[in-house]
């Protein structure tokens, strides 16, 4: 058994693998960190690695605590991926962008990959049918749009994500609304027209705390798999494994 763990820039997420099944999923604050991992190590005493990718300001030192009961693997730039990275800048590459990455490549095997991850930020992770990375974007989360608009103006109010009544919005709420979730839409789908007038054969993974909202506005239909990352993390830890 596995212990498969993402820290974010907002939370935590977690599940146990057995194989590549999933047994039970996890989701807490960075502050928890040690008492919920306690938590699930008692309850699946069978695991035996725990595998971290982390983006948030939590390092491998938190995690020592658990190295006499099972193997941690915290990955990082140096380990063994199944991509060739073509990003100018690899090392300041997201970890998670390269498991998002590791695991659509392991996947879906020789074709062009689209990784949507939508969370705190939103970030796209493109990988060509030859399996080269060649990047992608980073752009603003749902919730950020939200929290920046309050946060740098003087009058406009901290709401929380609501459907928009129409992309004409007819008061302050509404135009806010429509703003963030619109144009939240809109960008996506944008984002995937460009692509789809320039590559063939490719498919969309579209994952993150607000994947299943987003599949079901936007226009291009993609499926949604908000586990994406965890899997990943699995898989890419097995591909480590056999490939050391
Ligand atoms: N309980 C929750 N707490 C925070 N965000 C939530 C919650 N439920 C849904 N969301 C949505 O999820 C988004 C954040 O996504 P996610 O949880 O994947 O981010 P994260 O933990 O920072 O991970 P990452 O850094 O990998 O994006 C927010 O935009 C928000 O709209
Ligand atoms: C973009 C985020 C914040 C998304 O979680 C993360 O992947 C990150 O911190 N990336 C570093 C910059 C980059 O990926 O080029
Ligand atoms: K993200």
């Amino acid at each position: 058994m596995t212990l498969a763990v993402d820290v974010g820039n907002t939370r935590i997420k977690a599940a146990v693998f057995e194989g590549s099944t999933v047994l039970e999923n996890f989701v807490f604050e960075k502050n928890e960190l040690e008492k919920k991992i306690t938590k699930i190590l008692d309850k699946f005493q069978n695991c035996s690695d725990l595998v971290v990718a982390s983006v948030g300001n939590v390092e491998k030192q938190s995690f020592l605590t658990f190295e006499n009961q099972l193997n941690i693997h915290f990955f990082t730039h140096e380990d063994i991926f199944p991509f060739t990275n073509k990003y100018a800048t690899p090392k300041t590459l997201g970890i998670d962008r390269m498991i998002l990455a590791a695991g659509a490549t392991l996947q879906f095997p020789k074709q062009n990959r689209l990784v949507i991850d939508a969370g705190t930020c939103i970030t796209y992770d493109f990988i060509d049918e030859n399996d080269n990375y060649l990047g992608g974007a980073i752009s603003p989360g749902l919730r950020l749009r939200y929290e920046s608009l309050h946060n740098f103006t003087a009058r406009l109010p901290l709401l929380t994500l609501e459907t928009p009544d129409s992309y004409i919005g007819n008061s302050t709420a509404q135009a806010i609304h429509s703003g963030v979730v619109n144009g939240f839409v809109y960008e996506i789908d944008g984002f995937i027209d460009e692509y789809r007038a320039n590559f063939s054969n490719f498919i969309i993974i579209l994952t993150g705390g607000d994947a299943e909202f987003l599949a079901k506005r936007l226009k291009n239909t993609i499926f949604a798999n908000s586990n994406f990352l965890l899997e990943s993390l699995n898989q890419t830890f097995q591909y480590k494994i056999d490939n050391d």
